[in-house]
This record gives C-alpha cells, structure tokens and sequence, in this order.
C-alpha cells in the first residue's frame, strides 16, 4: 500500500473510502460461492456434466492455455483410477492430463482441451461418417486402444461419447473411469462399460480378457460411425443382450464396403477369441493407409518411452529448458515432476509450455511468408510457400492464412510496408518480446482482419501480384489437400478410389465397395471442418444436452425407418446392483428375480445415470490399489508393468469381489460400501510420502501462497491462524517459543546426532539447488558473502558458543567457519549449519537473543533448499534439528 498522508479532512474520507472499498472487494471475493479459480487455473465457463462432478472449460494463468477442468467427488470410487491410469498415458490420441489438484472434497483433474465435439455429437452432426473420415478416426482410436494395451491397460468405457475430437479434427480417447491393467486372458470379472458397447462375454456376466471387450466395443463404434445407428439397441435391455449374445449386426451394403464390413465382422467375433490383435486391426485394408501410419507412430512412441528417451529431448524442450533455467526455474524439479509423472503443478507448467512453443513454432513457421511480404518480395514468397511443410498446410493453419489474405483489401495490403503487421515484423521490439509476444500481435492482427465486416471474399481484387500470389497458394492448396493421405476434407470420389486401391493389400476384393465408400462420402455434405466448433451452451441438435432427452431420432431418408442414437451411460456391476437395491430395473436381475414392468424398465432407462460408488466397483478398487503398491510419485509405472511378464504379475483381486450373482450384490450393498469407503481412505494414507508431498503441493496451489510447510504448520496447529498467513519464513515465532530456552550443555552431542539426518537431507535436496548452486559459483559467491555479512553484524556472536546456521548447502556452513569471513567468532566451538532465510527477515535476531545457542540466519533471496527441507518437518523446530549437522 503506498503511504500518503492526507492532509486535509476531504483527502482523508476519500482515503477512507477508498479503503473501505477495497477492503470490502477483498472480503467480497473472500465470500463469494461462485468458483473462479483453482490452483493457477482461472475457471472460464461450464462446459459439461459428469457423473460426478462439473467439466469447466479454464485457462491456465502462467501459459495463457486453455484447458478442461474436470471436477469429481472424492467419493466417485473411479476417481482414482482414472487418474492413476490416465497419468501414464503420454499419446498423441489420448487426452492429456497435466495435473492433479486434490482438496478438501474434490479431485480437479486438468485435462486437454479438445474444442472439437465428442465424437457422439459429430456423428449426430453429420448423420454418419463417411468411409474415409470413419477409416481415419477410427484408426486414431484403435491407436489410442493399441497404445493403452500395450501397456497392458484396457479401458471398459469405450463408446462415442468417450472419444473427443480436437480443433483439427483428431480423435481423442477420454475418460479413464474404469481403466485397469490387465494381465491375461479372461481374467476380469466386474461387468462394466455400457450395455450397447458391450461383448458377449460381458452381458452373459462370464469373466472376460479385458483386451477383447475393448475390441468388441471398438467394433460397436465403428459400426455405429459408418451406419449412423448402433448394431444392437433394442428398447429392451435383455432384448439387446439377447441379440449381442445371438445375433449377428446388420449390414447395410449400400452404405458399408466390403472391407468396413469385414472388419467389423472381425472385431464383433462372438467368440473373443477369433477378435484379431490391435496389430492386425491396425493393418486392415479398410484402415490404409491411416491404419499403418498410425500403428508404426504408436510403435515408435511406445520404444522412446520404453527406452526413457520421450522427454527433454527435442530442439523446442531443449530450448525451453534453458530459458527456464536462466530465468531462475529449478528444471532439475520440473524433469522429476514429470517423469515421475506427479501431475503437480510443475507438470503441468511444463506440459502447456511445451505445447505453446510448439504452437508457436508451428504459427512462426506459417508466419514467414506474410512477414516476407511486407517487403514485397514475391520471390521469398514463392519461396517459402514452397517449402512450407505440406502437413502443416493441411492442417488448415496455412488455409486461414490464405483466407486472411484474400479477406484483406488489397489497397492495405499495397501499403503493407506501413501496416501493423510489418511493423510488427520489423519493429525493434521483435528483439525484446520474443516469437511468442510476436505471434500474439501477429494472431491478433489477423483477427482483426478477419472480423473486419468491410473486408470479406466479395471485396473487388485488383490483379496484381497479390491476387496471383493469393491464386497461388490456393491452388497449391487444393493440391495439396488432394494429395495427403490424412486430408480431412473430403476426398472426390475419383481421388478417394485411387488412393485406395494403390495401397490396399488385397486390391480386388474391395474395388466395387471402395467406390461405394467414395460415393457415400460425396453425399455427405459437412465435412468435419465446415462443422461449426462446439459451442457448449449451445444445443444444435434440439436438446441432445438436456436431461430428458437421451436420443436423437435420425430419420435416414425417404423410406427408411426412423433411426436412434441414444447417449449411453456406463454401467457397472456395481451399478447394477444399487440399482436393483433401489428397487430399479435391473437387466440382470429379470433372470433372477421378478421382471419389472415395461414401464418401469423405460424410466429407468432413461433416468439411468451413472453408477455412484458400488459394491464391485468398491471392492476392486480398493483391493487392486490398496495391493498394486499404488504410489503417485510414479514409482509403478506403466512400463514397468508393460516390460514385466505379464503372466508373472500378480492378480490383484483379493477376494470380495461381488460378481456372480445379482443377489449377492444387494445383501452386500450397505455394508461393503461402507466398508469400501474406509479401504479407498486406507489407500490414500497408504500413499507413499511423495504422493503426499505431491498432494501437498497441489493442496499449496489452490489454497494459498504458503508453502506447503505454512500447511504443515497450521496443521500441526503450532502457529495462529495469523502467523500462518505470513509470508514462508516470515515470523518464526514458534520456532522461538518452542526451543529450550536454556543452555543444553549436552547440546553439541545431540547436534552431531542430528547431523546424521542433516546429510541425507542434504542429499536429498542437492538436485533442487542446482539453479542456486549454479548462480552462486560464478564470481563473487553471494553465500560466502551472506554469511559474513550476518556474521558482522550479529551483535551478541562473540559470546556465543556456538553458531548454528540454518541451511542445505555445506559450502554455506564452511563459509561460516572460514576464520577470515568471521573474525568475532574464532573462539566459537562449534558451528552446525547455516539457515537461509528471506530478506528483511527478523529471525536472525530472535535466535540471536536466546541465550546460549546462537542461530544466525543467512540473508539471501528465496532458497528453494529450505522449502523442500520444510516440507519434511512438523514445525521449524523438528526441521532446525533434523537439519543441524556439522560441516564437512
Ligand atoms: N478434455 C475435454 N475437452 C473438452 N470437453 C470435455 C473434455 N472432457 C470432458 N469434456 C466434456 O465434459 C463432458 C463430461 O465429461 P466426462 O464424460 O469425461 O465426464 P464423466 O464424469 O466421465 O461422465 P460420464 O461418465 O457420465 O460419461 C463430456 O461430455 C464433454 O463434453
């Protein structure tokens, strides 16, 4: 606050309110119930609603990304799960998760954002997807399914709804929900998923290889792409089992080629058996050539990070770890929070940094050639257009360039040397902001373009160089969209056939179908770039988002029966089973108990929501966990697992398990829920001291600006509620109050005991301190420095006996006992170890006023040592003492 001294009584009031003002904004914001941030996650808007909590669309504050915020109840048994396995997952098909924020009630998971719409919605969008577009999604999935496998996790849960699609277009899997690492064949036995999606084995409630549901369910998908409606979705539950188990899908030969059919056949074998191998799913011909491609970069992937070499290894990681470090960053902390895969706050800095580099490499890149053109050098154009890399110009960022360009009035583009983009090029603030303050101006120049009314494709060209650089680059455009294989834009049919048939491994078969495929694309007429990007709060489909209406109906034209494409919730055995406690239609219990009236059986049909915590689902959970050496610091990880022998890994049921029969499940209900619950609290207290800390450090984020020691503190219930809201290190008042006022003459024995625990702190923090350490050895070392300065000017040093400096780093406490650095203390005994403290501090003064046991703090800036020390201690006072060690 700047301290002005009103003078007159006017000046005074208007002080005062100003005050009053701000005080009650403060408190306002204090009080608030709307939600507006969390950890370093500013909350945007709602986007969408799970089972057991609220998606929110959020920015994240430090890198200006947008992400997804997804909220779940610490009681959502899946919570866990999803999380513990989704944080291994690091695929280009897969949604990212960049952190883990855990309070008091909530999980909040930070996920990558896919502004696409779920695939579920792009099917009711387009009515289906034709062959083409389905063949590339649908490998994007089966790469993000063979990925999953391949580290011999299954995910249970696949379905439309599950499968986000990104800003270009590219399928993304999510929600991990019911994810478990699978061992072996026919080794699971919790029924979960969504009926619809579900295999055989599933609905007969048989134990099943986890491995062959998944395929079944991505056979059900594609199916359900190409078609338009699902293969089997009867009003009736048991109808639709009774068909999954019996009856064959339908195939519509008009809209289905010989090869999309063969494939399906294959994936919806109803023996699990005969369902082939992602690997061999991958390399149908209905997939080429988007299948190949995508299994040889899922392969590629998995060896770099089977061999560790995935992280920290690129131009743009490489670079960017330099900048942080220069900039004071402790990257020896970022690299561990990653392939430790904390999903801490430092995570997730670092994922979306990356990311946005990449991003703006990617825009610099495209930026070239208009930066080229405000020195109207048509040749550097050419030029660059002509290496621009063509994948990029399919990507569409080269397409909204040149859009930009023809939506420019030519007039402004003739005195583009004066215009903001030029200036912007060649300013000298180029030099000072950088690519990414560049590529802001640059994007919001092109907004600017974009949105000005006046300038649209209508606007009269002249024919100059302009508009034949323009023709240019529209027609290598369209060239290039015609050629690349992962073109989202339709292709004609001519094109479509060709490209096929080169590349399909067994030509004939397929010709007649392929054109089928090629003339079934052509009717469609919304590719998936023209689609209008989701807007959530929007309903385009009638209320496809409300709550009553759950399916759409899809008529297929003139003379063909009305279809439906139901949004499914998933199921597990455990829902099953609440459900039929509840007194609610259970598919199940009709063979065992009584059946329920038709009536019934739709309302809760259509009521069905997702299961809350159940008996089965419980009890896996908490059994598997509780055994699986669950451990958040990424001990267990997924390559471990992938690498192990899978038959040699243990099962991880330990009993309770209710599966076999409906009955079971609802007189186990009450109490095993119960019961689960304390298992899952039991898990997370069985969490190693990493996990903790790392939640401590999610927990720091969200809360407040103390450091998770501040935390430690205020549990431990050692410091009022007022010094807890001081500044880390700011008041040590209760490390004062709490030490032995007098003399110990045993002290220096007990000091040396200390200096046990001191060492392996030490080493343990020494990678933390590298940025510190690094600083610090060049030139003048400001440590050395430091401790002299304190040593001086402690009044009472002389007298003390012995100096104990609080600090990590043994070259701090060699310093202190330098003769020449102290000159007042030659007569000191003994002196332990140097304390780091912030500047301004008064704590060097308060343990310089206890009689007999000097502590000199050393003033420095923030030491990111004792942060890490403190988060190992109850109080400053355990952590003085675990830290008090004597010098090397
Ligand atoms: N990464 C994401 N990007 C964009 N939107 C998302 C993302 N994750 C979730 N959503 C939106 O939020 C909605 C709910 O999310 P999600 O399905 O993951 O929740 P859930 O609790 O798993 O729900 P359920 O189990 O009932 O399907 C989705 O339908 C989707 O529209």
């Amino acid at each position: 606050m700047v301290s002005v001294t009103p003078c007159t009584k006017f000046e005074q009031n208007q002080m005062k309110s100003i005050i009053g003002q701000s005080y009650n904004k403060l408190y306002g914001q204090f009080m608030s119930q709307e939600l507006t941030e969390v950890g370093n996650y500013k909350i945007l808007k709602q986007i969408g609603e799970g089972s057991f909590g609220k998606v929110y669309l959020a920015c994240h504050k430090p890198t200006h990304r947008k992400v997804v915020l997804k909220t779940s109840d610490k009681n959502d048994p899946n919570v866990v799960r999803e999380v513990f396995y989704h944080r291994q997952f690091d695929y280009l098909y897969i949604t990212k998760l960049y952190e883990v924020i855990v309070t008091e009630t909530k999980v909040w998971m930070a996920l990558e954002y896919c502004s696409g719409k779920e695939l579920y919605e792009h099917l009711l969008a387009m009515k289906r997807i034709p062959l083409d577009e389905s063949a590339k999604l649908f490998a994007q999935i089966a790469g993000a399914v063979y990925y999953a496998h391949s580290l011999n996790c299954v995910h249970r849960d696949l379905k439309l709804e599950n499968i986000l699609l990104d800003k270009k277009g590219n399928a993304k899997l999510a929600d991990f929900g019911f994810t478990r690492e699978c061992v072996s064949k026919s080794s699971l036995e919790t029924i979960c998923g969504t009926t619809v999606y579900m295999a055989p084995e599933l609905t007969q409630r048989k134990n099943y290889d986890g491995f062959k549901i998944d395929i079944w369910s991505l056979g059900v998908i594609l199916y359900t792409m190409i078609n338009g409606s699902m293969p089997f979705d009867e009003d009736l539950e048991t109808k639709t089992k009774w068909k999954i188990v019996n009856e064959m899908p339908e195939f519509n030969e008009e809209i289905m080629d010989e090869s999309s059919i063969d494939l399906i056949s294959q994936l919806m074998a109803k023996d699990p058996n005969e369902r082939p191998s992602m690997q061999k799913i991958l390399s149908h011909p209905f997939l080429e050539p988007h299948g190949t491609f995508v299994l040889e970069k899922t392969n590629k992937i998995l060896s770099k990070q089977r061999r560790g070499l995935n992280k920290f290894h690129s131009r743009t990681e490489r670079k960017l770890l330099k900048r942080l470090k220069q900039s004071g960053f402790d990257t020896q902390a970022i690299k561990a929070s990653i392939q430790k895969k904390r999903c801490d706050s430092l995570s997730a800095l670092w994922l979306l940094l990356v990311e946005r580099e990449k991003a703006s490499e990617k825009n610099e890149k495209l930026n070239y050639p208009r930066r080229s053109r405000s020195v109207l050098s048509v040749r550097k154009v050419l030029d660059a257009a002509s290496i621009t890399d063509g994948r990029l110009i399919e990507e569409g960022f080269l397409a909204q360039q040149l859009d930009c360009r023809i939506a420019t009035p030519l007039s402004k583009i003739m005195s583009r040397k004066s215009d903001s983009v030029s200036i912007v090029a060649s300013s000298p603030l180029k030099k000072q902001v950088g690519p990414n303050v560049l590529q802001e101006i640059d994007s919001s120049v092109i907004n600017k373009i974009n949105s000005n009314p006046a300038s649209n494709s209508s606007t009269p060209r002249k024919n100059n160089i302009f508009t034949k650089m323009t023709k240019f680059f529209k027609n290598k455009k369209n060239n290039n969209d015609n050629s690349h294989f992962d073109n989202r834009k339709q292709r004609t049919s001519e094109e479509s056939q060709k490209s096929r048939m080169n590349i399909a491994k067994s030509p004939g078969v397929y010709e007649k179908k392929r054109a089928n495929r090629s003339d079934s694309s052509k009717s469609i007429s919304r590719s998936f770039n023209q689609l209008v990007p989701r807007d959530h709060d929007m309903d385009p489909e009638g209320d496809i988002h409300g709550e009553n209406s759950k399916s759409v109906q899809i008529i297929d034209g003139p003379g063909r029966q009305a279809r439906k494409l139901k949004r499914f919730k998933s199921t597990t055995s455990s829902d099953i089973s609440r459900q039929t406690s509840m007194g609610n239609y259970d598919s199940e219990s009709t063979t065992n108990n009584a059946r329920p009236s038709d009536e019934n059986l739709k309302l809760s049909l259509s009521s069905r929501a997702r299961p809350f915590s159940g008996v089965s689902q419980h009890s896996e959970i908490s059994n598997e966990t509780f055994n699986s050496e669950y451990s958040t610091d990424g001990n267990v990880s997924s390559f471990r697992i992938a690498d192990s022998n899978r038959a040699s890994l243990p099962q991880m049921y330990t009993g309770n398990v209710i599966q076999d029969t409906v009955s079971n499940d609802k007189v186990f209900f009450g109490n095993k829920q119960r019961i689960a619950r304390r298992d899952l609290s039991i898990m997370s207290s069985a969490s190693s001291a990493s996990e903790k800390s790392s939640r401590t450090d999610s927990f720091y984020d969200i809360t407040t600006a103390s450091s998770p020691s501040m935390m430690d503190v205020r549990n431990t219930k050692r410091t009022s509620i007022k010094d807890s809201v001081l500044p880390r290190f700011g008041k040590q008042t209760s490390w004062k109050s709490k030490r032995n006022p007098n003399p110990n003459p045993n002290r220096r024995s007990i000091l040396n005991r200390r200096a046990h625990g001191r060492t392996q702190i030490g080493r343990q923090s020494s990678h933390q301190q590298s940025i510190i350490q690094e600083e610090s050895s060049s030139g003048d070392d400001p440590e050395r420095r430091v401790c002299n300065d304190i040593l001086q000017t402690t009044d009472s040093l002389e007298e003390a006996d012995e100096l104990a400096v609080h600090s990590d780093s043994d070259a701090r406490c060699m310093s202190v006992l330098d003769p020449s650095l102290t000159p007042n203390s030659k007569n000191r005994t003994s002196i332990i170890c140097a304390r780091s403290l912030s500047e301004g501090s008064d704590i060097s003064q308060n343990y310089a006023r206890l009689p007999g046991e000097l502590i000199a703090g050393s003033v420095s800036g923030e030491e990111a040592g004792l942060l890490q020390v403190e988060s190992h201690g109850k109080g400053h006072e355990d952590e003085f003492t675990k830290h008090v060690g004597e010098p090397k």
